[in-house]
């Protein structure tokens, strides 16, 4: 065995389950699959869980099972690490100012190009490799996202990053009249400027995907990063944690790096704006998603609020089966 790979690992540790065994695993997800039946969930896939291609099919059929067995999977994806490369084809220069890119127009065009053009195709093709689900939208679709310009704050000081933006409104029916026809909708950040329509702003994608699941009333905000989660004291991996209320999360946030802050700020965002729970997985482990939705130890770090919503948040019943993609 020591010279076999993860993935070797895994599959002959799963092939040499016994039948029981097997049926144990499968029985474990029934009381999840009917408390998320009609669920939906936001699923944030960052740029540098998007590097390995075994990786980005496993996410994909992720997709495609949660929305098989009834949920409405929402898929928004960054692409930070795929800009930069695009940038540095194109001799074009870019840094990073309290975790966002300084966005010049030049560089907004290259954002724009790498996540409606590459990044969202790209994803939409793995998708779509199981039948007609993944419609791919970016901000400016629909009027979906609004921006307003922000500046960074670096050492205390506020500095301007460019066309970079917050989302200060969303517009979701063009994602909900998707869902209705059983797609999973692939959004990309690019949002219009609400204060100049000829402009567009570049959004952090972790933050994006908060305003939507807020707008979209969902059940879950899942984002997958490149570490197992939330470390109280990166990088001390004995400092993993599991749970987290919101007000204990606002206490951390100011002492957290700019890697993890727009992330833990987004599922902060994300439960005191009435999504249920909030997550930050490993994408570097394949199906982490199926293992906390569908598992009752679940994976990674688990946001939830300091109260409960009074009434079970919005659920609606969809068809199993698409009908295009049954028949
Ligand atoms: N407290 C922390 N817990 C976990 N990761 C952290 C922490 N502080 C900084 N990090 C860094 O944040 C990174 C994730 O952020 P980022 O690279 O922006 O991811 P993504 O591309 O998935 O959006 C991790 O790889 C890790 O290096
Ligand atoms: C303003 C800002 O920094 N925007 C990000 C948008 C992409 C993103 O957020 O991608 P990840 O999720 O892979 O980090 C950027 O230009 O890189």
């Amino acid at each position: 065995m020591s010279n076999a790979s993860t993935e070797d690992f895994v599959f002959s540790t799963l092939t040499d389950l016994r039948p029981d065994q097997k049926a144990e695993v499968l029985i474990e997800a029934l009381p999840w699959l009917q408390k998320f039946a009609g669920a939906l969930v936001v699923v944030k896939y960052g740029g540098n869980a998007m590097i390995d291609e075994t990786l980005k099919r496993a996410f994909a059929e992720d997709m495609v099972f949660l929305r098989q067995v009834g949920l409405r999977p929402v898929v928004v994806h960054g692409g930070g690490p795929q800009i930069n490369a695009m940038l540095d084809r194109l001799g074009i220069s870019s840094e990073f100012r309290g975790g966002l890119r300084v966005t010049t127009p030049e560089a907004m065009d290259v954002v724009r190009m790498v996540l409606t053009g590459q990044v969202s195709r790209e994803l939409v093709g793995l998708l779509n490799a199981h039948g007609p689900y993944a419609v791919g939208l970016s901000g400016e679709d629909g009027a979906l996202f609004q921006a307003r310009r922000r500046t960074a704050v670096v050492d205390g000081v506020e500095v301007d990053v460019g066309q970079v933006g917050d989302v200060v409104e969303v517009n979701p029916g063009a994602v909900l009249d998707l869902l209705d026809a059983g797609r999973i909708p692939v959004v990309s950040t690019v949002a219009p400027d609400i204060d100049d329509p000829t402009q567009v702003l570049n959004v952090n994608a972790d933050t994006a995907a908060a305003a939507l699941a807020v707008a979209l009333e969902a059940r879950k905000l899942i984002v997958l990063t490149d570490v197992e989660g939330l470390y109280t004291s990166w990088p001390d991996k004995s400092s993993l944690v599991r749970r987290l209320r919101a007000s204990a999360l606002a206490e951390l946030l100011p002492s957290l790096d700019s890697g993890m802050r727009p992330k833990m700020e987004a599922c902060w965002r994300a439960v005191t704006g009435g999504v249920g729970r909030a997550h930050v997985i490993d994408g570097r482990a394949p199906h982490s998603i199926l293992v906390e939705v569908f598992t009752t130890d679940g994976i990674g770090t688990m946001v939830f609020p300091d109260e409960e919503p009074a009434a079970a948040p919005f659920t609606r019943p969809v068809p199993l089966v698409h009908p295009e993609v049954s028949a």
